[in-house]
């Protein structure tokens, strides 16, 4: 069964990432032991104390049955004592498009292209049924100079038929700055707050990274008495006043446009993913 993978075999190479829970690590694959292995990339969870959470096995079947272009490849497990322990992914060797973006100059049709691929995956995913609740530019990856996939579904939740919103008591560091309204004032996630993550999204691919462009830094100078703490509360008094990102530098109307709608305050109001790609289809027209 290609989908086994032995502990013993995985030589370990460099790490990839790292998020609350785990972290995402390079190995090469040598069961030959003679290097001729393939290099795979394994997430696994920090704290292994002995039990695995649910939330962990689930993860990986949700990642096993996402089958899209846009979207990061399962390839196995590897179990330890009979647990699930290590998930396997495929290795992409650009890495994010956090890390891609600032060192490799992008033209406008290109950014777009790759905005697109991302509500790409983002459609089908919904279209399952599930929302993400972690969609940003680092945990998208960049396979070659023409495609990029969504690489990491470690918060995504199921919301049952006949449900709008899905709701947690917040975890450890939240990506607030990246979280719509209504998820930092009332924990409500929907496929509507995706759309705002996905505006965040568009902000950094159109920033291409920029540290310095960054949310969290451009939320602080927006910030009133600019020494002042930025706490949930800060972020939600700005937000509740329409302050919104800033137009990037070169960035078009449309796009203004496009991530202002995102962030509608009001969730029916912000657009679905199949509207984005279409929107996006027809303003590459005119780039080419
Ligand atoms: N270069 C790669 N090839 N295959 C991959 C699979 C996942 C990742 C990956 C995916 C996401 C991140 N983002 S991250 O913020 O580091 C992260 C967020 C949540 C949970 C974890 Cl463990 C890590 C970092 C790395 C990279 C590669």
């Amino acid at each position: 069964d290609p989908s086994v993978f032995h502990k013993r075999y995985l030589k370990k190479m460099r790490d990839l990432g790292e998020g609350h829970f785990g972290k995402v690590t390079l190995y090469l694959y040598d069961p030959a032991n003679d290097g001729t292995g393939e290099l795979v990339a394994v997430k696994a969870l920090k704290q292994d104390n002995g039990h695995v959470p649910e939330g962990w096995i689930k993860e990986i079947e949700i990642l096993k049955s996402l089958y899209h272009s846009n979207i990061v490849k399962y390839k196995g497990c590897c179990t330890e004592l009979g647990q699930v322990v290590q998930l396997i992914m495929e290795y992409l060797p650009l890495g994010s498009l956090q890390k891609y973006l600032p060192t490799h100059k992008l033209g406008m049709s290109r950014c777009l292209m790759f905005a697109q691929q991302i509500c790409q995956g983002m459609e089908y995913l919904h279209s399952k049924r599930y929302i993400h609740r972690d969609l940003a530019a680092r945990n998208v990856l960049v396979e070659n100079e023409s495609l990029v996939k969504i690489g990491d579904f470690g918060l995504t939740k199921y919301i049952p038929e006949g449900e709008i919103y899905y709701r947690v008591r917040e975890d450890g560091d939240s990506p607030v700055f990246w979280y719509a309204i209504e998820c930092l004032k009332e924990s409500k996630f929907s496929f509507s707050s995706d759309i705002w993550s996905f505006g965040v999204t568009l902000y950094e691919i159109l920033t291409r990274c920029d540290h310095r462009q960054s949310p969290p830094v451009k939320f602080f100078e927006m910030m009133d008495g600019a020494q002042g703490q930025m706490t949930v509360m800060v972020l939600i008094k700005q937000l509740e006043k329409q302050q919104r990102l800033p137009r990037p530098k070169d960035c078009p109307h449309e796009m203004k446009m496009l991530m202002e709608q995102c962030w509608a305050a009001d969730p029916a109001q912000r657009p679905s993913f199949r509207y984005l790609i279409e929107k996006f289809e027809a303003i590459r027209q005119t780039y080419d």
